[in-house]
């Protein structure tokens, strides 16, 4: 049952994907609301009844208060309430402690990129040029140097590109596949032993792609130049061009919109089935629809698994379908480098032309003036999204604001812009600026209550299914730990026995620790090493300053793997293999190779009489004589084969080839884009990346965490107590920002207002209860 069993594991091909949209039951909605007494009206009607009520784009101060209405809240009892009031501006002396804290970590300068030394040496016009080809030697970014002692090849020689013709994809070569193709070493536990037993029988012996062991390494041709050279666009002078000239490139970009909705682009990932979205919440829809149909300036928030970023991804496909025939209208952005890359966008900074944005405002303003790209995304922004907004700094908030009046020459909050912003305040903080001043939070800004008319709680956990788990979190994240909820913190300890080849994902503060971790793992694997470079390209040509951008991209510059390599993947590629899967490389193979199999997978069915010898020798048979065709299997470069365990413990097969990590400005310029395979080394991650992710099995040892909001990160990201270990659990560690919780002790749920009114006698609920603070 060799070749059955492989298949009822599910082996899949980026290329076969089938997409199911889960639907899921209505959920409670939550929003702006006053505490005043009613009777209980529909909750998505009075959502939408605050909505349509509320004036866009109103310059008087507008906040709605709400507040979470998580069935799985505690019954605690509720803070002091002051909606409304307006947050003074907080100046700190003295030495930060963020700031001599966050030194040390994860951030670093590249969080704050700015497309400026570009721009201002060569203004371009707001058409978006064609990305240019992949860097050659010449350019390309010299990357740190690896350890190759087990690799029986040179470094890769995709940069030398000197005898490949312009258009073609440069993918990176790699060294041969081991001669040996057999599954891994006897040191590499095989990963299929996972399996339900609902699903198959474990193999007998070790396994792995019989066919494999014939086929003999050839050398590696580049036989696939699927990408065309995108051209570059030629300049014209900002200062000469005539109403026809704009309405030209206005035409332009939206061909060239059209063009990437089609998918003709260069990318083999564009071949892959769309994704289904999944089937929204009330409560996110509710956001939806006050951000898409009624362009209100919104604020969502809650807790971690609440289906923010779900959300936020559904927003921005839907403003780019509302401004499609002007896709510059909308501006993508994130309060660091990987939140953008994770949303193929830009930093706050990039957008705004600022450079690091220290100076005054009058001084930015003419920064940006002197900048023909920087000011023109100001003009032409009409929605502004802003993710992992807690690590927006507050002056910076309010300087943009500032900015954004003044450039636009309107008076209006954020200069008329329509603001989309999402994060939560409980997990990571602002990047100090390195002064001494502490970090200041967005919402603490002067002009945040202006610039957002809505704040909205999202309350339906999506991540933790188990109510006990999400209550845990939901006490860890507001700071207030019960005796009950340290108790079965601390029970968490115990090692995790997953019985299969999956280890947990250690999760660390410092990249240091990570690299540590993963690279003691692969040196306990036997096996050949295999190199894949990324192929970097975009508009900057500056290469330093492009892999200063990319530094921040999930995927790195090279990536070294081998069979039995724990590996998450980095890409959302159908609904059961998303960012953020585990899995364990199993074998490298062609695509030729792997298609070859899946087409052809009936010739490999067993009769139910043949011996495992005799079924190998069969298949080996079959695929010999593809081996030799022109162009076969063998002449084709290899790809990580992944057996990846998904939630239900099942397991699929990916093969992984590149995709593509894109910085791109609104105006569709794509600054720089990185092509490597969709996988990073996961036997351990730093919080930082992990931040935003779903795992199935986490271990963090909490003694080493030192900033507010990274124990909750960590621990967040599990799915449920059985795949969470917890080392040195302390109250004391779960750091929680009392500013943080005085703000959103300021917002009232729903549920709280209709509490209070249903216990008070009169009053029947009118429109204000609905009104903004
Ligand atoms: N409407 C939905 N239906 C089903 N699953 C959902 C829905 N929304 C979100 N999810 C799932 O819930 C999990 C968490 O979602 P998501 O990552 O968007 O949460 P988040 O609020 O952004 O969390 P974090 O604050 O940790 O970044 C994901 O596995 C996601 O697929
Ligand atoms: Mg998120």
């Amino acid at each position: 049952m060799h070749v059955a069993r492989f298949r009822a594991r599910g082996i899949e091909h980026i290329r076969f994907i089938s997409s199911n949209c889960s639907k899921r039951p209505p959920t409670t909605s939550a929003f702006s609301s006053s505490p005043r007494p009613a009777a209980i009206p529909d909750e998505s009607a009075m959502f939408k009844k605050a909505v349509k009520d509320h004036p866009g784009g109103s310059s008087k101060p507008l906040q709605s208060n709400l507040l979470r209405t998580n069935t799985i809240v505690p019954s605690k009892p509720a803070l002091p309430q002051s909606i409304g009031v307006k947050r003074k501006i907080e100046t700190h002396g003295g030495e930060s402690a963020l700031g001599s804290l966050h030194s040390s970590v994860y951030f670093d300068e590249n969080d704050f990129d700015d497309d400026l030394d570009l721009d201002i040496d060569e203004p371009q016009p707001l058409i978006a040029p064609k990305p240019t080809a992949p860097a050659d030697s010449s350019t390309s970014v010299s990357y740190p140097s690896i350890d190759t002692s087990q690799s029986s090849k040179p470094a890769p020689a995709q940069f030398a590109a000197g005898n490949h013709h312009p258009s073609d994809v440069k993918y990176p070569d790699l060294p041969p596949a081991s001669q040996e193709d057999h599954g891994p070493s006897s040191s590499i536990q095989l990963p299929w032993s996972s399996s339900p037993p609902s699903h198959l029988q474990p193999p007998p012996k070790p396994r792995t792609l019989p066919w494999l062991k014939e086929i003999k390494e050839e050398p590696i041709q580049d036989k696939k130049s699927t990408a065309v050279t995108p051209r570059r666009q030629k300049p014209t002078e900002p200062w000469n061009k005539t109403a026809s000239a704009i309405k030209e490139e206005q035409k332009e970009l939206r061909r060239e919109y059209k063009k990437s909705q089609k998918g003709d682009g260069s990318t083999k990932q564009q071949g892959r089935t769309k994704i289904a979205s999944l089937f929204l919440s009330d409560e996110q829809r509710a956001v939806l629809e006050a951000v898409v149909d009624h362009g209100k300036s919104i604020f969502f928030t809650g807790s971690a698994g609440t289906g923010k970023s779900v959300l936020m991804r559904e927003i921005i496909q839907k403003l780019r379908n509302k401004y499609r025939k002007e896709p510059d209208r909308v501006a993508v952005t994130a309060s660091t480098g990987l939140a953008a890359c994770n949303i193929e966008g830009v930093t706050l900074h990039s957008f705004a032309g600022i450079g690091l944005g220290k100076e005054a405002v009058p001084e930015l303003v003419k920064k940006i003036k002197k900048n023909q790209k920087a000011r023109n995304r100001w003009l032409r922004t009409k929605v502004l999204v802003v993710d992992e907004v807690s690590m927006v700094d507050g002056d910076l908030f309010d300087k943009l604001e500032n900015i954004s009046r003044l450039i636009r020459n309107n008076g209006r909050p954020f200069g008329g812009i329509q603001l989309v912003v999402t994060g939560d305040f409980f997990q990571l903080p602002p990047v100090p600026d390195g002064s001494s001043r502490e970090a200041k939070f967005a919402f603490a800004a002067a002009t945040w209550n202006t610039s957002i008319q809505h704040t909205i709680l999202l309350t339906h956990v999506f991540r933790q299914k188990d109510p006990e788990f999400a209550e845990m979190l939901n006490e860890m994240r507001l700071g207030k730990i019960s005796p009950g909820t340290i108790d079965a913190f601390r029970k968490l300890s115990r090692p995790l026995n997953f019985h299969d080849s999956l280890d947990a994902t250690e999760l660390f503060p410092t990249r240091a620790e990570v690299e540590g971790a993963n690279s003691a793992r692969m040196g306990r694997l036997s096996g050949e090493m295999m190199t894949f470079n990324a192929v970097d390209s975009g508009t900057i040509q500056d290469a330093q300053h492009r892999e200063k951008l990319l530094s921040n991209c999930m995927a790195p510059p090279v990536m070294h793997l081998k069979k039995g390599a724990q590996v998450m993947l980095i890409k959302n590629m159908e609904e059961t293999l998303v960012n953020g899967s585990i899995g364990r490389v199993v074998a490298f193979m062609s695509e030729e190779y792997f298609d070859y199999y899946r087409e052809n997978e009936k010739d490999f069915e067993d009769d139910g009489n043949a011996s495992d010898e005799e079924r190998a020798m069969r298949a080996r048979k079959k695929l010999k004589p593809m081996a030799y065709k022109e162009g076969g299997a063998t002449a084709a470069r290899k790809w990580p084969l992944v057996c990846f365990v998904q939630p239900d413990g099942t397991e699929r097969h990916l093969l992984c080839q590149p995709e593509t990590w894109k910085i791109e400005l609104p105006n569709g310029e794509v600054q720089a884009q990185r092509q490597q395979v969709p996988l990073i080394l996961a036997w351990a991650l730093s919080i930082h990346k992990a931040q935003g992710q779903t795992l199935q099995r986490v271990k963090v040892d909490l003694g080493r965490v030192f900033e507010k909001g990274q124990a909750y990160v960590a621990l967040s990201r599990a799915t449920s107590q059985a795949g969470l270990q917890v080392t040195r659990f302390e109250p004391r560690k779960v750091m929680v920002h009392p500013k943080v919780v005085d703000f959103y002790s300021n917002l009232v749920s729903i549920t709280q207002v209709i509490k209070t009114k249903n216990s008070a006698p009169t009053r029947d609920f009118d429109e204000d209860d609905l009104g903004d603070s």
